[in-house]
């Protein structure tokens, strides 16, 4: 049997402009275990995203402030600090930098995000004070609840699916990986990973964005099949 797979989306199933590399399409929905996507996106991005794969709705989103598994969703981080923090980020002349509709925001349930052109020292600043922390995962800077965690959010997942986190392997590119990599069985970090993600993972790819994940998964394929 093929292990279950935990995979970071942005970086990991995209090239480096977030697009998702078509070839998930052939791999993901065919894999004969547990597929999970972790994203620090909102909710209704992975939820799509595995609508449109064919795959079971088993997500991690909000870099585990919302968990779906087995039709039940679950929520932990505080969106009305992050919002506090966010509109004091604002009246001192910050600047979220996305327009009216916000639909990187819109939709999230216990975080906000910024652009990464956005004041990165006020907002740490702002978010030390509302006791909330800063990542930057390459793609955008969340305003989070300290302890929320994709890792927390594979362990949920597990309480509700018959596999222990160590059944699994992860892929990911940054910093919001580390504590999935802390988890799970065997840690893979693309080869454009940031710093955290790549210490923290077992092993770092040769290779970059979907060609790291690809080889990962293939060799997986290959140890199943000899
Ligand atoms: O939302 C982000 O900033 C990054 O998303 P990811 O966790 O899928 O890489
Ligand atoms: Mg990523």
């Amino acid at each position: 049997m093929v292990p279950p797979l935990v995979l970071d989306i942005d970086g990991t199933l995209t090239d480096a402009q977030g697009r998702l590399d078509p070839r998930a399409f052939e791999v993901l929905p065919t894999w004969d275990a547990p597929v999970i996507l972790a994203t620090g996106k909102a909710f209704p991005y992975p939820v799509s995203l595995c609508h449109y794969l064919g795959l079971p709705q088993t997500v991690i989103a909000e870099n585990g402030g919302v968990v779906l598994a087995d039709g039940e969703v679950t929520f932990t981080g505080d969106r009305e600090a992050a919002q506090a923090a966010a509109d004091e980020f604002v009246a001192r002349g910050g600047d979220l930098g996305w327009d009216a509709a916000d639909t990187a925001n819109r939709w999230r349930e216990t975080e906000l995000i910024a652009r990464l052109d956005a004041d990165e020292a006020l907002l740490r600043e702002v978010a030390d004070e509302f006791d909330l922390e800063v990542i930057d995962t390459g793609f955008a800077y969340h305003i989070k609840t300290p302890g929320v965690e994709k890792g927390v959010g594979l362990e949920r997942i597990c309480e509700t699916i018959d596999y222990d986190p160590a059944d699994f392997v992860a892929v990911g590119d940054s910093v919001n990986d580390a504590s999935t990599f802390a988890v799970v069985g065997r840690s893979f970090a693309v080869a454009n990973a940031d710093d955290v993600a790549k210490d923290a993972a077992d092993t770092v790819l040769e290779q970059s964005y979907m060609d790291g994940t690809l080889s990962v998964l293939e060799s997986l394929r290959e140890e199943d099949a000899a």
